[in-house]
Order: structure tokens, then sequence, then C-alpha cells
């Protein structure tokens, strides 16, 4: 049976083996050298985590599980508004064909707030890393259910020379156990499944019990209350990963400060 995830990588293949084709790696690295520095993700995380719910706040238009999310969609003015809200770093779905995502999107993003940013697509392929880097990511995605651990060591290799971070995306105990063979500590547990979309906290709850010392953890999905992320924080979860909640809001400053502040 194929499921959404399969589905999307697949797309995600036939994109990347596209892109590579008609963007030679010269044309990549001339924009790298036009970007400013990668701004520290995890540090940015770690440093509001010390003094409370850190937040990574998502701009994504629409979801395969919910369609268009926001009409108004305008992710200079989100930036803005997630900065002022007093989000520790960005969130920026680029995936064209599932997300409605746009590397531009990340780009407008990034130069509207002085932010750390994560590009969240799915990363199939090391080219995807330099390519992350032209558009401005400081950061990337890695999803164990999505690649094999070769590849996802290559790939966080890539990324890690290029000064990005790189959160690690688990589901269940095997995959932290997996994640675990990769060198970054910063992993996020996504409460909804990315094969059949249900969501459920109980995920997070039980892998922050397993996970060990020295990394640091963010929910993922789902989180809409303040009561959610304080129910998290209780069992030990700090950081958070919210898109739908706050793009939903007309009002996103307003709602990212009532839900973190
Ligand atoms: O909009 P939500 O339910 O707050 O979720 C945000 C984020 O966790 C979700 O977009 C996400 C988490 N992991 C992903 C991997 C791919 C695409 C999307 C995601």
């Amino acid at each position: 049976m194929t499921d959404i995830l399969d589905r999307i990588l697949e797309t995600k293949r036939a994109e990347v083996t596209a892109r590579k084709a008609t963007t030679p790696l010269a044309d990549l690295d001339a924009r790298i050298a036009e970007q400013t520095p990668p701004r520290g993700f995890r540090a940015a995380l770690d440093a509001k985590a010390a003094a409370g719910h850190a937040l990574i706040a998502e701009i994504k238009k629409a979801s395969p599980s919910k369609g268009l999310i926001r009409e108004d969609f305008d992710p200079p003015a989100h930036a803005r508004a997630y900065q002022a809200g007093g989000a520790a770093c960005l969130s920026v779905l680029t995936d064209e064909t599932w997300f409605q995502g746009a590397d531009s999107y990340l780009t407008a993003a990034r130069g509207a707030c002085t932010l750390p940013v994560l590009r969240k697509d799915f990363m199939v392929d090391a080219w995807q890393v330099p390519e992350a880097r032209a558009i401005g990511a400081d950061a990337i995605l890695l999803i164990m259910a999505a690649l094999d651990d070769t590849l996802l060591a290559e790939i966080e290799v890539a990324a890690l020379e290029c000064g990005m971070d790189v959160l690690v995306e688990v589901h269940d105990a095997k995959e932290l156990d997996r994640a675990m063979k990769l060198k970054s500590r910063l992993i996020g547990v996504n409460n909804r499944n990315l094969r059949d979309f249900t969501v459920d906290f109980a995920r997070t709850y039980e892998l922050v019990s397993k996970a060990p010392a020295g990394c640091t953890f963010v929910a993922e999905s789902g989180l809409t209350t303040r009561a959610d992320l304080d129910a998290m924080a209780e069992r030990g979860v700090k950081c958070f990963l919210i898109g739908e909640a706050l793009m939903r809001q007309h009002d996103v400053e307003a709602a990212t400060r009532a839900l973190i502040g």
C-alpha cells in the first residue's frame, strides 16, 4: 500500500532530479556566497527554552491533511508577527506540490526578521543541502521514516559542513534509537503520523522519557492551546513546533504572545 509519505517522497525525488538537471552546483555556490551566514537555530531555541516555552513558529499556507489554511498568506508579515510575538525560530514550508510552499517564501520570511529559519521540506538527496543554504535556510529537517541510515548520515554531514543545524524527526522508539546514530542532538517528535495523519500527544510523552540527556527535544504538530503546551512542559518538553493553530489567527502576533508568553 502506498501511503501519503511514500507519495510525497516519490514526487520529491522526481522534483529533485529535475532541479539537479537544470541547476548547476556553481549556481548554488554563487547564491550561497550572497547569503548571510547561518543563524544558530538550536542555540536560539535553547536560549528561549532556558527562560520558558521556546517556539518554532511555522509559516504554512496549506497541508495535505487540512487543505488551504491561510487565505491572506504573507510570509514576510507572518515572520515579523512571529518574531514580535516572541518566537525563537521560524519554520517555512517550501514543498510546492503538497503544502503549497515555495523557496521564495523562506527567503522573504528570513529577510523580514532576524530569527533562524528551518527549511521545512522533504530531504531525499544531499543536493538539497546547498539548495537549502542558497535560499537562506539556517536548518534542515531530516525525517527518519523517510530514508535509510546511510543517506540520512550523508545529508546530515553535508548540512553540518554548511554550518546549518539539523532537526531530526522521529515518531517511535525505534526511530529515536536510529536517530542517536546521527550527530545532531536536536530531536523532534511528530505527534502527527505522516502515514495516516492521526495526531497523538502520547507519542511525544513516551519518547521524551526515553531521550538521552543532552538532547534538545521538540514537540511537533497538532498543538493548539496553552494547556497543550503546559501538559508537554510538565513532562519536560520546552520546545514546540506550531503551524496551523497560529496561521489560522487573524492577529498572529497577539496569538503567538498569548500562546507562549
Ligand atoms: O500545523 P501544525 O499541526 O502545528 O504542525 C506543524 C508542523 O509540526 C508540521 O507542519 C510538520 C511536522 N513535521 C513535518 C514534516 C513535513 C511536513 C510538515 C510537518
